[in-house]
């Protein structure tokens, strides 16, 4: 029997897990136990990060036959009795594209950041966590989930006094369809500059020398690959630029899918393309990442120059 899967019931599942996960995450926070351990130097991991991978693949093993996933965290996946909802996206059927209603699973990989911006999480600097369930297709990203646990559903963040107003957000896409959800969000005092946006945690020389070469007005420092692709999608920023190893794949997937979407460039500081595969050594982006919506090769000859 065949096991292929419509990609609309892939995100529809990925979207009610993700949001699962941000109870997951929101509950862990507020508890104050964050049961921190570190992996690496600069590399922690929390119940939460744990609890929401094995809540997603636990969800998604329950629906899909023959999935290849690929999460962040190391970890056993207890026997889970969750069934996603794969019908949350049944309005938008005649929107997929024909190539994506059957999909053989040999030729995705689902790649799963179950918590995103783990060090801001753990300094309560929560606005930029995210969960990111992204879909490959013969090595390119073709669909995004995230979910913002600690903003509301437009997107706006609020302080810890203010967490009732957490209701989180979902953003999704695939590759060929409309783009909901996603809003041009410029301040007018920022409209004629150019606006870096970059790490806050990961922050290197390497990053300080490219920083120079495009000569910026202004340089965002934030947590997580999510949060910043999505300022770059939503036009806080003109460039994410992280010249440096440390983000993996599953950092990137499903915001690379979102800003492919809305027409937008990732590579690797070269102008390469990155290939999305389970082999061990492309795991990691040893070059690092730039990202754009516009003038992606002015960027790339400014850093190369
Ligand atoms: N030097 C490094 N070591 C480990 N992880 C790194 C890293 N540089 C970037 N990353 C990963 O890239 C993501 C975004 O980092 P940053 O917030 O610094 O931009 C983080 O994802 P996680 O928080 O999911 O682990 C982080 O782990
Ligand atoms: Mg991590
Ligand atoms: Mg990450
Ligand atoms: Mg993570």
């Amino acid at each position: 029997m065949s096991n292929n899967i419509n990609l609309l019931e892939l995100v529809s599942a990925c979207i009610d897990l993700a949001e699962q996960s941000g109870d997951i995450i929101r509950d862990v926070f507020k508890s104050g136990s964050l049961g921190v351990q570190m992996k690496a130097e600069d590399d922690p991991m929390t119940k939460a990060d744990l609890l929401s991978q094995q809540h997603i693949i636990g969800g998604l093993n329950n629906v899909f036959k023959d999935l290849i996933i690929v999460g962040e965290e190391s970890c056993e996946i207890p026997p889970s009795t969750t069934i996603p909802n794969i019908h949350k996206l049944d309005t938008q059927k005649d929107n997929l594209p024909q190539q994506f209603q059957s999909l053989d699973p040999k030729d995705l990989i689902i790649f799963i950041d179950p918590l995103d911006a783990t060090r801001e999480f753990t300094l309560g600097r929560v606005h930029c966590v995210m969960t990111l369930i992204g879909i490959s297709f013969k090595g390119k990203p073709i669909a995004g989930v995230i979910y913002q646990p600690f903003v509301d559903k437009e997107g706006h963040e609020s302080t810890r006094e203010e967490s009732d107003k957490w209701t989180g957000r979902t953003v999704w896409a695939i590759v060929g369809m409309p783009v909901e959800s996603v809003q041009d969000k410029r301040a007018p005092e920022d409209k004629d500059k150019v606006i870096i946006v970059t790490t806050a945690s990961h922050y290197t020389q390497k990053i300080e020398e490219s920083i120079k070469k495009i000569n910026p007005d202004k340089v965002i420092k934030t947590g997580g690959a999510g949060y910043k692709t999505l300022m770059v999608i939503e036009n806080r920023a003109d460039v994410y630029v992280f010249p440096s190893v440390g983000s993996k794949l599953w950092d990137i997937c499903a915001p690379h899918a979102i800003l492919l979407a809305v027409g937008g460039t990732l590579t690797d500081p070269f102008g390469k393309d990155i290939l999305y595969s389970t082999d061990p050594s492309l795991i990691e982006n040893k070059n690092g990442i730039v990202i754009t919506t516009g003038n992606h090769k002015k960027y790339i000859d400014l850093l190369n120059k």
